[in-house]
Protein backbone atom coordinates (compact mmCIF):
# COMPACT_ATOMS: atom_id res chain seq x y z
CA UNK A 1 0.00 0.00 0.00
CA UNK A 2 1.06 3.08 -0.80
CA UNK A 3 1.62 6.25 1.57
CA UNK A 4 -0.94 9.29 1.11
CA UNK A 5 0.90 12.13 -0.64
CA UNK A 6 1.45 15.28 1.01
CA UNK A 7 -1.76 17.02 0.00
CA UNK A 8 -3.63 13.92 0.95
CA UNK A 9 -2.09 13.96 4.48
CA UNK A 10 -3.52 17.60 4.68
CA UNK A 11 -6.67 16.68 3.85
CA UNK A 12 -6.94 13.74 5.97
CA UNK A 13 -5.93 16.07 8.63
CA UNK A 14 -8.76 18.76 7.69
CA UNK A 15 -11.98 15.92 6.85
CA UNK A 16 -10.16 12.79 8.63
CA UNK A 17 -10.01 9.01 6.91
CA UNK A 18 -13.67 8.36 6.27
CA UNK A 19 -15.77 6.28 8.36
CA UNK A 20 -15.03 2.63 8.24
CA UNK A 21 -17.20 0.11 7.17
CA UNK A 22 -15.04 -2.86 8.58
CA UNK A 23 -14.38 -1.38 12.60
CA UNK A 24 -11.13 -2.70 14.14
CA UNK A 25 -9.71 -2.72 17.66
CA UNK A 26 -6.28 -1.09 17.58
CA UNK A 27 -4.18 -0.54 20.10
CA UNK A 28 -1.30 2.62 19.68
CA UNK A 29 1.56 1.99 22.21
CA UNK A 30 3.14 5.69 23.06
CA UNK A 31 1.20 9.39 23.13
CA UNK A 32 3.78 11.16 21.59
CA UNK A 33 2.42 13.24 18.47
CA UNK A 34 2.60 10.18 16.08
CA UNK A 35 0.62 8.08 18.93
CA UNK A 36 -1.87 10.96 19.16
CA UNK A 37 -2.14 11.85 15.53
CA UNK A 38 -3.16 7.52 14.63
CA UNK A 39 -5.27 7.46 17.92
CA UNK A 40 -7.08 10.87 16.66
CA UNK A 41 -7.47 9.84 13.19
CA UNK A 42 -8.73 6.25 14.00
CA UNK A 43 -10.90 6.74 16.47
CA UNK A 44 -12.48 9.56 13.85
CA UNK A 45 -13.10 6.65 11.36
CA UNK A 46 -14.85 4.51 13.70
CA UNK A 47 -12.23 2.51 14.89
CA UNK A 48 -12.22 1.23 18.73
CA UNK A 49 -8.72 2.73 20.05
CA UNK A 50 -6.42 2.30 23.06
CA UNK A 51 -3.83 4.22 23.78
CA UNK A 52 -1.15 2.92 26.51
CA UNK A 53 1.71 5.35 27.47
CA UNK A 54 4.89 4.39 29.75
CA UNK A 55 4.72 8.01 31.11
CA UNK A 56 2.39 10.41 33.30
CA UNK A 57 1.61 12.56 30.17
CA UNK A 58 0.83 12.87 26.75
CA UNK A 59 3.32 14.88 24.25
CA UNK A 60 6.47 12.76 24.55
CA UNK A 61 9.52 14.63 23.06
CA UNK A 62 7.34 17.71 23.34
CA UNK A 63 8.04 18.34 26.31
CA UNK A 64 7.18 22.06 27.91
CA UNK A 65 8.39 22.22 31.77
CA UNK A 66 6.70 24.88 33.99
CA UNK A 67 7.17 24.02 36.82
CA UNK A 68 9.56 25.53 39.48
CA UNK A 69 9.32 28.13 37.11
CA UNK A 70 7.88 31.70 37.64
CA UNK A 71 4.13 31.38 37.18
CA UNK A 72 3.22 32.05 33.26
CA UNK A 73 7.25 30.68 32.15
CA UNK A 74 8.12 27.39 30.90
CA UNK A 75 10.75 25.84 28.73
CA UNK A 76 10.93 24.00 25.94
CA UNK A 77 12.90 20.74 27.46
CA UNK A 78 11.93 18.84 23.92
CA UNK A 79 10.84 20.40 20.41
CA UNK A 80 11.37 24.20 20.88
CA UNK A 81 10.90 25.22 16.84
CA UNK A 82 8.93 24.76 13.61
CA UNK A 83 9.81 25.94 10.62
CA UNK A 84 7.28 27.49 8.12
CA UNK A 85 8.29 24.63 5.55
CA UNK A 86 6.65 22.21 7.63
CA UNK A 87 2.78 22.27 6.58
CA UNK A 88 1.39 19.45 8.03
CA UNK A 89 2.25 20.46 11.81
CA UNK A 90 0.74 24.26 10.41
CA UNK A 91 -2.49 22.41 9.51
CA UNK A 92 -2.93 20.85 12.82
CA UNK A 93 -2.40 24.65 14.71
CA UNK A 94 -4.61 26.02 12.52
CA UNK A 95 -7.03 23.25 12.72
CA UNK A 96 -6.89 23.68 16.30
CA UNK A 97 -6.66 27.69 16.36
CA UNK A 98 -3.26 27.70 18.58
CA UNK A 99 -1.64 31.01 18.36
CA UNK A 100 2.11 31.19 17.54
CA UNK A 101 4.93 33.63 18.12
CA UNK A 102 8.11 34.38 15.78
CA UNK A 103 10.96 31.67 17.06
CA UNK A 104 14.24 33.99 16.16
CA UNK A 105 17.37 31.24 15.43
CA UNK A 106 19.82 33.82 15.16
CA UNK A 107 20.01 37.85 14.74
CA UNK A 108 23.61 40.03 14.33
CA UNK A 109 23.08 40.94 17.77
CA UNK A 110 24.02 37.11 18.60
CA UNK A 111 27.16 36.71 20.78
CA UNK A 112 29.62 34.36 19.42
CA UNK A 113 32.43 32.98 21.39
CA UNK A 114 35.20 31.14 20.35
CA UNK A 115 39.16 30.56 20.39
CA UNK A 116 38.84 33.09 23.81
CA UNK A 117 37.07 35.55 20.94
CA UNK A 118 33.96 37.41 21.97
CA UNK A 119 32.54 39.62 18.65
CA UNK A 120 28.74 40.17 17.55
CA UNK A 121 27.23 38.16 14.83
CA UNK A 122 27.42 41.15 12.21
CA UNK A 123 31.52 41.72 13.28
CA UNK A 124 32.41 37.75 12.26
CA UNK A 125 30.20 38.00 9.25
CA UNK A 126 31.82 41.59 8.18
CA UNK A 127 35.21 39.47 8.83
CA UNK A 128 34.72 35.93 9.87
CA UNK A 129 39.04 35.46 10.26
CA UNK A 130 38.23 37.95 13.42
CA UNK A 131 38.04 34.13 15.26
CA UNK A 132 41.10 33.03 14.42
CA UNK A 133 40.51 29.69 12.37
CA UNK A 134 43.30 28.28 10.87
CA UNK A 135 41.58 28.07 7.74
CA UNK A 136 43.42 27.88 4.14
CA UNK A 137 43.99 30.99 2.12
CA UNK A 138 41.24 30.70 -0.19
CA UNK A 139 38.95 30.14 2.99
CA UNK A 140 39.78 33.47 4.13
CA UNK A 141 37.39 35.88 4.67
CA UNK A 142 34.19 33.27 4.24
CA UNK A 143 32.22 32.26 7.01
CA UNK A 144 31.44 28.88 8.20
CA UNK A 145 27.75 29.16 6.50
CA UNK A 146 29.40 30.08 3.44
CA UNK A 147 31.58 27.53 2.97
CA UNK A 148 29.47 24.87 4.46
CA UNK A 149 26.91 26.92 1.09
CA UNK A 150 29.79 26.08 -0.82
CA UNK A 151 29.93 22.42 -0.54
CA UNK A 152 26.26 22.12 -1.00
CA UNK A 153 26.23 24.32 -4.16
CA UNK A 154 29.67 22.22 -5.40
CA UNK A 155 27.36 18.94 -4.88
CA UNK A 156 24.76 20.00 -6.49
CA UNK A 157 26.70 20.97 -9.40
CA UNK A 158 28.56 17.28 -9.12
CA UNK A 159 24.58 16.00 -9.82
CA UNK A 160 23.97 18.24 -12.35
CA UNK A 161 27.17 17.58 -14.34
CA UNK A 162 26.84 13.28 -13.98
CA UNK A 163 24.21 11.40 -15.80
CA UNK A 164 20.89 10.60 -13.88
CA UNK A 165 21.75 6.96 -13.87
CA UNK A 166 25.22 7.84 -12.25
CA UNK A 167 23.08 9.33 -8.90
CA UNK A 168 22.35 6.51 -7.19
CA UNK A 169 26.15 5.82 -6.63
CA UNK A 170 26.73 9.25 -5.71
CA UNK A 171 23.88 9.48 -3.35
CA UNK A 172 25.30 6.12 -1.70
CA UNK A 173 28.75 7.18 -1.54
CA UNK A 174 27.50 10.38 0.60
CA UNK A 175 25.18 9.05 2.78
CA UNK A 176 28.26 6.43 3.77
CA UNK A 177 30.93 8.99 4.74
CA UNK A 178 30.69 10.64 8.02
CA UNK A 179 30.59 14.57 7.41
CA UNK A 180 33.87 15.27 9.05
CA UNK A 181 35.49 12.67 6.41
CA UNK A 182 33.14 14.25 3.94
CA UNK A 183 34.46 17.97 4.09
CA UNK A 184 38.30 17.23 4.36
CA UNK A 185 38.78 14.16 1.98
CA UNK A 186 35.58 13.45 -0.17
CA UNK A 187 36.66 11.87 -3.77
CA UNK A 188 35.25 15.13 -5.80
CA UNK A 189 37.66 17.43 -5.14
CA UNK A 190 35.41 19.73 -3.02
CA UNK A 191 37.74 19.44 0.21
CA UNK A 192 37.96 22.46 2.87
CA UNK A 193 41.09 22.73 5.16
CA UNK A 194 40.89 21.60 9.15
CA UNK A 195 40.74 24.37 9.79
CA UNK A 196 37.39 25.22 8.05
CA UNK A 197 36.10 22.09 8.84
CA UNK A 198 36.86 22.66 12.53
CA UNK A 199 34.98 26.37 12.28
CA UNK A 200 31.85 24.84 10.69
CA UNK A 201 31.94 22.30 13.15
CA UNK A 202 31.42 24.79 16.08
CA UNK A 203 29.39 27.22 14.71
CA UNK A 204 26.94 25.13 12.45
CA UNK A 205 26.54 22.50 15.49
CA UNK A 206 27.44 19.86 13.71
CA UNK A 207 30.91 19.11 15.98
CA UNK A 208 28.95 16.64 18.00
CA UNK A 209 27.26 14.76 15.02
CA UNK A 210 30.90 14.98 13.05
CA UNK A 211 30.90 11.27 12.68
CA UNK A 212 27.11 11.28 11.14
CA UNK A 213 26.33 10.15 7.58
CA UNK A 214 27.10 13.13 5.38
CA UNK A 215 23.83 13.40 3.62
CA UNK A 216 21.62 12.58 6.63
CA UNK A 217 23.65 15.89 8.25
CA UNK A 218 22.70 18.17 5.36
CA UNK A 219 19.39 17.38 4.90
CA UNK A 220 18.97 18.32 8.74
CA UNK A 221 21.17 21.72 8.66
CA UNK A 222 20.00 22.64 5.48
CA UNK A 223 17.09 24.48 6.98
CA UNK A 224 19.14 26.13 8.82
CA UNK A 225 21.45 27.83 6.22
CA UNK A 226 18.14 28.89 4.18
CA UNK A 227 17.72 32.51 5.66
CA UNK A 228 14.10 32.34 4.16
CA UNK A 229 12.89 29.71 6.16
CA UNK A 230 11.06 31.19 9.25
CA UNK A 231 10.81 29.57 12.61
CA UNK A 232 8.22 29.57 15.25
CA UNK A 233 6.45 28.41 18.55
CA UNK A 234 3.07 28.04 20.03
CA UNK A 235 2.30 30.75 22.46
CA UNK A 236 2.09 29.38 25.85
CA UNK A 237 3.93 26.29 25.03
CA UNK A 238 4.43 23.60 22.75
CA UNK A 239 2.40 21.26 24.56
CA UNK A 240 -0.71 22.96 23.54
CA UNK A 241 -0.99 20.63 20.38
CA UNK A 242 -0.34 17.16 22.23
CA UNK A 243 -3.45 18.38 24.64
CA UNK A 244 -5.52 19.24 22.19
CA UNK A 245 -5.10 15.95 20.79
CA UNK A 246 -5.43 14.79 24.06
CA UNK A 247 -8.90 15.91 24.61
CA UNK A 248 -10.02 14.17 22.16
CA UNK A 249 -8.65 10.63 23.46
CA UNK A 250 -9.13 11.25 27.24
CA UNK A 251 -10.91 7.89 27.45
CA UNK A 252 -8.74 5.89 25.35
CA UNK A 253 -5.52 6.60 26.90
CA UNK A 254 -4.04 4.60 30.02
CA UNK A 255 -0.99 6.62 31.33
CA UNK A 256 1.85 4.57 33.21
CA UNK A 257 1.44 1.73 30.94
CA UNK A 258 4.58 0.49 30.05
CA UNK A 259 4.81 -2.41 27.21
CA UNK A 260 7.02 -5.26 27.77
CA UNK A 261 6.02 -7.54 25.10
CA UNK A 262 3.61 -7.75 21.83
CA UNK A 263 2.41 -11.51 21.55
CA UNK A 264 1.05 -12.62 17.90
CA UNK A 265 -1.90 -14.80 18.06
CA UNK A 266 -3.86 -16.38 15.56
CA UNK A 267 -5.90 -13.18 14.48
CA UNK A 268 -4.78 -10.93 17.45
CA UNK A 269 -2.19 -9.10 19.12
CA UNK A 270 -1.76 -8.47 22.18
CA UNK A 271 0.29 -5.92 24.31
CA UNK A 272 1.57 -6.95 27.69
CA UNK A 273 2.12 -4.18 29.78
CA UNK A 274 3.74 -3.28 33.62
CA UNK A 275 2.23 -0.42 35.60
CA UNK A 276 5.32 1.68 35.89
CA UNK A 277 4.00 2.71 39.87
CA UNK A 278 2.24 0.09 40.87
CA UNK A 279 4.31 -2.84 38.96
CA UNK A 280 1.18 -4.68 38.35
CA UNK A 281 0.52 -6.39 35.04
CA UNK A 282 -1.71 -6.30 32.18
CA UNK A 283 -2.45 -8.00 28.85
CA UNK A 284 -4.24 -5.51 26.18
CA UNK A 285 -5.74 -7.35 22.75
CA UNK A 286 -6.82 -5.94 19.75
CA UNK A 287 -7.00 -6.91 15.93
CA UNK A 288 -3.90 -4.55 15.16
CA UNK A 289 -1.47 -2.51 16.83
CA UNK A 290 0.44 0.45 16.15
CA UNK A 291 3.93 0.94 17.92
CA UNK A 292 4.80 4.36 18.15
CA UNK A 293 7.96 4.81 20.04
CA UNK A 294 11.44 5.41 19.27
CA UNK A 295 12.87 1.77 18.08
CA UNK A 296 15.34 2.84 21.13
CA UNK A 297 13.23 2.04 23.62
CA UNK A 298 11.51 -0.77 21.47
CA UNK A 299 14.53 -2.71 22.10
CA UNK A 300 13.55 -3.74 26.07
CA UNK A 301 10.61 -5.09 24.76
CA UNK A 302 9.76 -8.62 23.79
CA UNK A 303 8.42 -10.16 20.80
CA UNK A 304 6.44 -13.91 20.47
CA UNK A 305 7.09 -15.65 18.76
CA UNK A 306 10.53 -14.50 18.32
CA UNK A 307 10.40 -14.58 14.32
CA UNK A 308 7.28 -12.54 13.93
CA UNK A 309 9.33 -9.26 12.97
CA UNK A 310 11.19 -9.89 10.39
CA UNK A 311 15.56 -10.12 10.58
CA UNK A 312 15.60 -7.01 9.02
CA UNK A 313 13.12 -5.00 11.41
CA UNK A 314 15.05 -6.73 14.40
CA UNK A 315 18.32 -5.58 12.94
CA UNK A 316 16.55 -1.81 12.30
CA UNK A 317 15.66 -2.06 16.08
CA UNK A 318 18.76 -3.13 17.44
CA UNK A 319 21.18 -0.91 15.41
CA UNK A 320 19.38 2.51 14.81
CA UNK A 321 21.48 5.40 15.69
CA UNK A 322 19.57 8.30 18.15
CA UNK A 323 21.34 11.52 18.79
CA UNK A 324 21.53 11.98 22.58
CA UNK A 325 20.23 15.85 23.27
CA UNK A 326 20.62 17.85 26.57
CA UNK A 327 19.11 21.13 27.40
CA UNK A 328 19.20 23.37 30.37
CA UNK A 329 16.74 25.99 31.14
CA UNK A 330 17.95 28.46 33.43
CA UNK A 331 15.63 31.35 34.94
CA UNK A 332 16.89 34.93 35.81
CA UNK A 333 15.31 37.81 37.77
CA UNK A 334 15.84 39.93 35.20
CA UNK A 335 16.04 39.76 31.11
CA UNK A 336 19.33 41.45 31.29
CA UNK A 337 20.34 40.03 27.92
CA UNK A 338 17.94 42.46 26.70
CA UNK A 339 19.87 45.17 28.28
CA UNK A 340 22.75 44.03 25.89
CA UNK A 341 20.58 44.57 22.83
CA UNK A 342 19.87 40.47 22.31
CA UNK A 343 16.46 39.58 21.56
CA UNK A 344 15.74 36.18 20.55
CA UNK A 345 18.54 34.69 18.88
CA UNK A 346 21.67 32.20 20.24
CA UNK A 347 25.23 32.42 21.70
CA UNK A 348 27.08 29.76 19.79
CA UNK A 349 30.38 29.18 21.85
CA UNK A 350 33.00 26.24 22.31
CA UNK A 351 32.67 26.63 25.79
CA UNK A 352 31.01 22.69 26.89
CA UNK A 353 27.43 25.21 26.97
CA UNK A 354 27.80 25.26 23.14
CA UNK A 355 24.41 26.96 21.90
CA UNK A 356 22.11 29.38 23.98
CA UNK A 357 19.06 30.26 22.92
CA UNK A 358 16.87 33.80 24.38
CA UNK A 359 13.41 33.85 24.56
CA UNK A 360 11.45 35.62 21.71
CA UNK A 361 8.65 35.84 23.59
CA UNK A 362 7.14 38.31 25.68
CA UNK A 363 9.80 41.07 24.60
CA UNK A 364 11.09 44.09 26.94
CA UNK A 365 8.69 42.55 29.15
CA UNK A 366 9.69 43.43 32.49
CA UNK A 367 10.48 40.68 35.03
CA UNK A 368 11.84 37.41 34.62
CA UNK A 369 13.28 35.14 31.75
CA UNK A 370 14.09 32.15 31.11
CA UNK A 371 17.16 31.51 28.51
CA UNK A 372 17.93 28.04 27.17
CA UNK A 373 21.25 28.05 28.51
CA UNK A 374 22.97 25.22 26.73
CA UNK A 375 21.51 23.05 24.05
CA UNK A 376 24.07 20.28 22.90
CA UNK A 377 23.59 16.99 20.40
CA UNK A 378 25.79 13.46 20.63
CA UNK A 379 29.41 14.29 21.54
CA UNK A 380 28.50 17.52 23.23
CA UNK A 381 26.53 16.23 25.49
CA UNK A 382 28.82 13.94 27.10
CA UNK A 383 30.27 16.47 29.40
CA UNK A 384 26.81 17.22 30.74
CA UNK A 385 25.06 13.93 30.85
CA UNK A 386 27.62 13.14 33.28
CA UNK A 387 26.62 15.28 35.93
CA UNK A 388 24.06 15.50 38.55
CA UNK A 389 21.29 18.63 37.28
CA UNK A 390 22.59 21.19 40.54
CA UNK A 391 26.25 20.25 38.42
CA UNK A 392 24.82 21.20 35.34
CA UNK A 393 23.37 24.49 36.45
CA UNK A 394 26.86 25.67 38.59
CA UNK A 395 28.44 24.79 35.35
CA UNK A 396 26.27 26.52 32.90
CA UNK A 397 26.28 29.36 34.80
CA UNK A 398 30.33 29.84 34.52
CA UNK A 399 30.44 29.23 30.68
CA UNK A 400 27.62 32.46 31.07
CA UNK A 401 29.37 34.47 33.07
CA UNK A 402 32.28 34.34 30.65
CA UNK A 403 29.76 36.13 27.63
CA UNK A 404 27.37 38.15 30.11
CA UNK A 405 29.83 38.31 33.22
CA UNK A 406 28.86 38.34 36.93
CA UNK A 407 25.00 39.35 36.53
CA UNK A 408 24.39 35.84 35.75
CA UNK A 409 24.94 34.85 39.43
CA UNK A 410 23.12 37.99 40.78
CA UNK A 411 19.71 36.73 38.92
CA UNK A 412 19.95 33.74 38.95
CA UNK A 413 16.33 32.09 40.07
CA UNK A 414 16.56 28.32 38.88
CA UNK A 415 17.11 25.64 36.55
CA UNK A 416 16.31 22.44 35.16
CA UNK A 417 17.90 20.05 32.56
CA UNK A 418 17.43 17.45 30.79
CA UNK A 419 19.42 14.50 28.93
CA UNK A 420 17.27 12.93 26.61
CA UNK A 421 19.76 9.39 26.05
CA UNK A 422 18.53 9.09 30.11
CA UNK A 423 14.75 9.14 29.76
CA UNK A 424 13.99 5.39 29.95
CA UNK A 425 11.02 6.13 27.39
CA UNK A 426 12.82 7.95 24.91
CA UNK A 427 16.54 7.28 24.79
CA UNK A 428 18.13 9.49 22.98
CA UNK A 429 16.84 12.34 21.13
CA UNK A 430 15.85 12.45 17.45
CA UNK A 431 17.76 9.72 14.72
CA UNK A 432 20.03 10.90 12.44
CA UNK A 433 21.64 8.22 10.42
CA UNK A 434 25.17 7.08 11.05
CA UNK A 435 27.00 6.39 8.00
CA UNK A 436 25.49 3.61 5.56
CA UNK A 437 22.48 3.56 7.87
CA UNK A 438 19.92 4.85 5.86
CA UNK A 439 20.43 2.16 2.82
CA UNK A 440 20.84 -0.84 5.31
CA UNK A 441 18.42 0.24 7.24
CA UNK A 442 15.99 2.92 5.94
CA UNK A 443 13.95 0.32 4.10
CA UNK A 444 12.58 -1.27 7.46
CA UNK A 445 11.72 1.61 9.45
CA UNK A 446 8.10 1.98 8.84
CA UNK A 447 7.29 -1.52 6.93
CA UNK A 448 4.37 -3.24 8.89
CA UNK A 449 5.08 -7.12 10.61
CA UNK A 450 1.65 -8.35 10.32
CA UNK A 451 -0.64 -6.87 12.11
CA UNK A 452 1.66 -4.93 14.05
CA UNK A 453 2.11 -1.21 12.65
CA UNK A 454 4.99 1.33 13.11
CA UNK A 455 4.90 5.14 13.84
CA UNK A 456 7.22 7.50 14.96
CA UNK A 457 9.77 10.09 13.85
CA UNK A 458 12.18 7.82 12.88
CA UNK A 459 9.72 6.19 10.05
CA UNK A 460 9.22 8.69 8.64
CA UNK A 461 10.25 11.34 5.81
CA UNK A 462 11.18 14.18 7.87
CA UNK A 463 13.19 12.43 10.77
CA UNK A 464 14.34 14.48 13.98
CA UNK A 465 11.33 17.05 13.65
CA UNK A 466 7.53 16.67 14.80
CA UNK A 467 6.47 16.88 11.16
CA UNK A 468 7.73 13.64 10.78
CA UNK A 469 6.23 12.23 13.75
CA UNK A 470 2.74 13.77 12.36
CA UNK A 471 3.63 12.35 8.99
CA UNK A 472 4.06 8.67 10.08
CA UNK A 473 0.74 8.88 12.44
CA UNK A 474 -0.86 9.62 9.42
CA UNK A 475 0.92 7.27 7.25
CA UNK A 476 -0.04 4.41 9.83
CA UNK A 477 -3.45 5.18 10.72
CA UNK A 478 -4.21 5.02 7.19
CA UNK A 479 -2.56 1.78 6.57
CA UNK A 480 -4.66 0.11 9.57
CA UNK A 481 -7.78 2.00 8.39
CA UNK A 482 -7.24 0.36 4.76
CA UNK A 483 -6.11 -3.13 5.82
CA UNK A 484 -9.09 -4.93 3.62
CA UNK A 485 -11.63 -6.79 5.47
CA UNK A 486 -11.01 -10.77 4.21
CA UNK A 487 -7.63 -9.93 4.93
CA UNK A 488 -7.95 -8.38 8.59
CA UNK A 489 -9.72 -12.18 9.52
CA UNK A 490 -7.55 -13.92 8.13
CA UNK A 491 -4.01 -12.65 8.34
CA UNK A 492 -1.51 -13.38 10.97
C1 LIG B 1 15.83 17.98 22.69
C2 LIG B 1 14.93 17.88 21.50
C3 LIG B 1 14.75 18.99 20.71
C4 LIG B 1 13.90 18.92 19.60
N1 LIG B 1 13.66 20.05 18.88
C5 LIG B 1 12.72 20.01 17.90
C6 LIG B 1 12.29 21.23 17.31
O1 LIG B 1 12.75 22.31 17.70
N2 LIG B 1 11.34 21.16 16.34
C7 LIG B 1 10.79 19.97 15.95
O2 LIG B 1 9.91 19.97 15.06
N3 LIG B 1 11.19 18.79 16.50
C8 LIG B 1 12.12 18.81 17.48
N4 LIG B 1 12.47 17.65 18.12
C9 LIG B 1 11.97 16.36 17.58
C10 LIG B 1 10.50 16.11 17.94
O3 LIG B 1 10.30 16.45 19.29
C11 LIG B 1 10.23 14.62 17.75
O4 LIG B 1 10.59 14.26 16.43
C12 LIG B 1 8.76 14.21 17.95
O5 LIG B 1 8.20 14.87 19.05
C13 LIG B 1 8.72 12.70 18.14
O6 LIG B 1 7.38 12.28 18.30
P1 LIG B 1 7.08 10.72 18.32
O7 LIG B 1 5.61 10.57 18.57
O8 LIG B 1 7.68 10.09 17.14
O9 LIG B 1 7.88 10.13 19.56
P2 LIG B 1 7.89 10.55 21.08
O10 LIG B 1 7.50 11.96 21.24
O11 LIG B 1 9.18 10.08 21.63
O12 LIG B 1 6.71 9.66 21.72
C14 LIG B 1 6.90 8.31 22.06
C15 LIG B 1 6.09 8.01 23.31
O13 LIG B 1 6.19 6.61 23.60
C16 LIG B 1 6.28 6.44 25.00
N5 LIG B 1 6.91 5.14 25.24
C17 LIG B 1 8.20 4.80 25.05
N6 LIG B 1 8.41 3.52 25.37
C18 LIG B 1 7.20 3.03 25.77
C19 LIG B 1 6.75 1.74 26.21
N7 LIG B 1 7.57 0.70 26.31
N8 LIG B 1 5.44 1.59 26.52
C20 LIG B 1 4.58 2.63 26.42
N9 LIG B 1 4.94 3.88 26.01
C21 LIG B 1 6.24 4.07 25.69
C22 LIG B 1 7.10 7.63 25.45
O14 LIG B 1 6.89 7.89 26.83
C23 LIG B 1 6.58 8.75 24.55
O15 LIG B 1 5.51 9.43 25.18
C24 LIG B 1 13.28 17.69 19.25
C25 LIG B 1 13.47 16.56 20.06
C26 LIG B 1 14.27 16.66 21.19
C27 LIG B 1 14.40 15.47 22.07
O1 LIG C 1 15.31 22.01 15.92
C1 LIG C 1 15.85 21.19 16.65
O2 LIG C 1 16.57 21.47 17.60
C2 LIG C 1 15.64 19.75 16.33
O3 LIG C 1 15.78 18.93 17.16
C3 LIG C 1 15.47 19.37 14.92
C4 LIG C 1 16.88 19.25 14.39
C5 LIG C 1 17.63 18.16 14.72
C6 LIG C 1 18.92 18.03 14.20
C7 LIG C 1 19.44 19.04 13.39
C8 LIG C 1 18.64 20.11 13.08
C9 LIG C 1 17.36 20.24 13.61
Amino acid sequence: MSSPSTEQMISIIREGLGITDTPKSVIIVGAGMAGLVAGSLLKQAGHQVTILEASDRVGGRIYTIRDPFTHGLFFEAGAMRIPNTHPLIREYISKFGIPTVPFINTTPEDWIYVNGVKVRRREYEQNPDVLRYPVAPRERGKTAEALFRQIIQQVQTLFRRTPRKNWPAITREMERLPLDTFLKDNPYGINLSVGAVEMIKVLLDVQGIKELSFLDVVRLMINFLNPDIRYYSMKGGNDRLPYMLYNELKENIHFRQKMTRIVYHENQIAIHTEDTKTKERYIYTADYAIIAIPFSALRMVDVVPFHAFSHNKRKAIRELHYVPATKIGIEFRTRFWEREGIFGGQTVTDLPIRFTYYPTNEYGEQGPGILLASYTWEDDTLVWDSQSNRERLKQALRNLANIHGDVVYREFVTGVSKSWSQDPYIVGDFVVFRPGEESELGPYLATPEGRVHFAGEHTSSTRAWIEGAIESGIRAAYEVHHVPAEESIHSL
